[in-house]
């Protein structure tokens, strides 16, 4: 172990929404090509990492049932392939989650957890990954999990792994309802793909729009600019969703969207108090399972 190893790390990761999700065709690799524009939100995962005799990771929070606790956890899976790159064997720590972002619900909350991990680990146990590395090793975890790690807003092309990082000109205030269980991944895509049918599918581009937009910190030109291609694919296996949808637009929320590939559904607000009201709204509609606030953008994956 180097001299830069720690006792104990806690690594702070936030949440993601995607303002536009341009989805391409299927891949020959079964990924679709994307044009994924992220922006990081202030819910948040902890990752709390102590050495230990043997690898185990235990769960707290209101979602902590729903996280799996053995080597398919994504925080197990990401100090696995640190310590095998670097000669370690088998990992010897004990990681905790924290779990403030909702399990299974388009935030990428699995893949915070991924990435907490792998920065944990590498304080940890002084093994002093590049930066270039540990974004090889998050994309080797998932796609998602490259941007869990930057935070910030970036476009993400390829299956969503291959960032650029993108000027932010001020901060927007969101709403995001929670649905009752979750949706798979993989379902979405294909959803997404059995409602497209024959038709072909040109390759995705971030639009001009959203940049601007981004890069403006305008949130009104922003609502006018969001899209998700994965949204009719979430709606048509959860039809419930509109209803959410409908009670936070009615509430005055400028646009309302699936999050990435849901069930959560994300409102953009013009300011802190209408993110209150139409959080208000939400909680007392009965179309939603918990209502959360905050903003972004927020850096990725911090050191406390
Ligand atoms: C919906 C999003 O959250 C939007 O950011 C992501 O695209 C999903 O990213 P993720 O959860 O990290 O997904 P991965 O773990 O990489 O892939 C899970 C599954 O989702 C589908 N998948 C994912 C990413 C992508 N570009 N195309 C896909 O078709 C594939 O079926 C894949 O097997
Ligand atoms: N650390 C983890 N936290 C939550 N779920 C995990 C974790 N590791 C593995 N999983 C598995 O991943 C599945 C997806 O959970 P997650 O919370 O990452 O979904 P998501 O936010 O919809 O992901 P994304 O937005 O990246 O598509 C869960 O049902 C769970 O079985």
């Amino acid at each position: 172990m180097s001299s830069s190893a720690q006792a104990r790390v806690r690594v702070r990761v936030p949440a993601k929404v995607n303002v536009q999700l341009g989805v391409g065709g299927l891949r020959p690799d079964g990924f679709h090509g994307l044009a994924n524009v992220f922006l990081a939100v202030g819910l948040y995962d902890e990752v709390t990492v102590t050495a230990a005799d043997r690898l185990t990771v235990t769960c707290s929070g209101p979602d902590a049932d729903q996280v799996p606790l053995d080597a398919t956890n994504l925080a197990a899976r990401a100090a696995a392939v640190l310590a095998e790159r670097h000669g370690l064997g088998a990992p010897r720590v004990h990681i905790h989650i924290d779990k403030g972002i909702p399990v299974a619900g388009g935030m990428a909350g699995g893949s915070a957890d991924g990435a907490g991990a792998l920065v944990a680990c590498d304080a940890l146990w002084g093994t002093g990954a590049s930066r270039d590395e540990l974004l090889e090793i998050c994309a080797e975890l998932g796609s998602d999990v490259p941007f869990s790690l930057v935070g910030g807003a970036a476009l993400g092309r390829g299956r969503g792994e291959l960032l650029t990082p993108l000027p932010v000109g001020g901060t927007f205030h969101w709403v995001f309802a929670v649905a009752e269980g979750g949706l798979s991944t993989p379902a979405v895509y294909a959803e997404c793909d059995r409602l497209r049918g024959d038709l072909v599918i040109p390759e995705p581009d971030a639009a001009a729009a959203v940049l601007d937009a981004l890069r403006a910190g305008d949130a009104a030109a922003l609502a006018a600019a969001v899209c998700n291609d994965l949204q009719d694919a979430a709606l048509s296996l959860r039809p419930s969703l509109a209803r959410t949808l409908a009670v936070g637009t009615g509430a005055g929320a400028l646009a309302g969207m699936v999050s990435g590939s849901g069930p959560t559904t994300a409102f953009l607000t013009k300011d802190e108090q209408d993110a209150d009201r139409v959080a208000e709204a939400l909680r007392i509609s009965g179309t939603c399972r918990a209502v959360r606030v905050a903003a972004g953008p927020v850096p990725g994956a911090v050191v406390l």
